[in-house]
């Protein structure tokens, strides 16, 4: 018995070349577990190989080679089940227009086997907020509706896990907030859930745990706390009481920033110095402060480091 949702091992993929172009690998030697009960997010650049690895769960591309286990199933051996255990929500708004949601959700079910009897029809048009659309024709719907079927249709058969590609790019305000609502409440209910996303912050407030990929390989995979924990950088911010002199000595390893409306913004190195020895530096040229406040790194900090160095690696 494993506690992991997922356990990718050597998993490659190699597209063959189209025409007279070259194969591309699209995915090299990735091993990747992934907690039960986990919110977890993929995340890399443009043509990283995200949605590779998100296809390859959800059996829809064939991998090259290496083995990959859904809630304990391995895909090879057991092709019914671990197809079973996961919902994949899909970035393409890929729907039939002449499908009303309701029978898309029965559809959908019907290709799962989900009896009858076990539809949960109504309770999803009613999560997703369409209950009085269900009868509507699928190209009535606005693009955010569209895209709350595709949430519904990954669920219909009740999967333990929850694979969202990029469920938020392009929408509404609203529409994202309703999306994170549902996903933090089926979390809680005890389903796994994964995702993409371009938005680092919205990896960074959603995800307990994050897997950064780069063309095809896996560059890290850690908690979201402890990654951020690895930029050494932080800042002090200061608004001062008067205009702050032209010259301003400052412990090395600390780098200053003039920003508008005469607010000066001190980079250091957290293990290097102090905020105590910057603050008596600028008391020693005279600055005068009326405010003070520190900026702690972010995820995307993070993530622009490691994908920087890994290009500069490969070039
Ligand atoms: N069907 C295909 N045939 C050939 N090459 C492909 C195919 N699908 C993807 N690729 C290539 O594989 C690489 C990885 O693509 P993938 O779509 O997995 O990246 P991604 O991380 O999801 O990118 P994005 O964030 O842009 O969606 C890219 O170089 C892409 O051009």
């Amino acid at each position: 018995m494993t506690d992991n949702a997922i356990e990718i091992s050597g998993l490659s993929k190699t597209y063959a070349g189209a025409g007279s172009e070259p194969p591309k690998q699209a995915l090299k030697n990735i091993d990747l577990t992934i907690p039960r009960g986990s919110i977890f997010g993929l995340l890399g650049p443009n043509g990283a190989g995200k949605s590779t690895l998100i296809n390859i769960l959800a059996g829809l591309v064939v991998k090259s080679e290496g083995s990959v286990k859904i809630w304990g199933f391995d895909q090879d051996v057991n092709p019914r089940q671990s197809r079973a255990a996961i919902g994949v929500m899909p970035q393409e708004l890929n729907l039939d227009p002449f499908f009303t949601p309701r029978a898309s959700l029965d559809v959908q079910a019907g290709l799962y086997g989900v009896p009858r009897s076990e539809r949960r029809t109504d309770e999803i048009l009613d999560m997703i907020g369409l209950a009085d659309k269900g009868e509507a024709y699928a190209r009535n719907l606005s693009g955010g509706m569209r895209r709350r079927l595709l949430l519904g249709k990954a669920l219909v058969h009740s999967p333990r896990i929850l694979v969202l590609d990029e469920p938020t790019a392009g929408v509404d305000i609203e529409l994202r907030q309703m999306l994170w609502r549902n996903v933090r409440k089926l979390n809680e209910d005890g389903m796994t859930i994964i995702l993409t996303t371009h938005y680092l912050e919205e990896a960074e407030e959603m995800c307990d745990e994050i897997a950064i990929i780069n063309q095809g390989e896996m560059l890290i995979r850690d908690t979201t706390a402890r990654l951020i924990s690895l930029i050494d950088t932080k800042t002090l911010v200061i608004k001062p009481d008067d205009t702050p002199p032209a010259d301003i000595p400052l412990p090395p390893d600390a780098e200053l920033e003039r920003r508008s409306g005469g607010i000066l913004a001190i980079n250091y190195a957290k293990t290097k110095t102090s905020p105590g020895d910057i603050l008596a530096a600028l008391r020693d040229a005279g600055v005068t402060i009326a405010d003070v406040s520190i900026e702690e790194p972010h995820l995307e900090d993070v993530f622009l480091d490691l994908t920087r160095n890994a290009q500069t690696r490969a070039a």
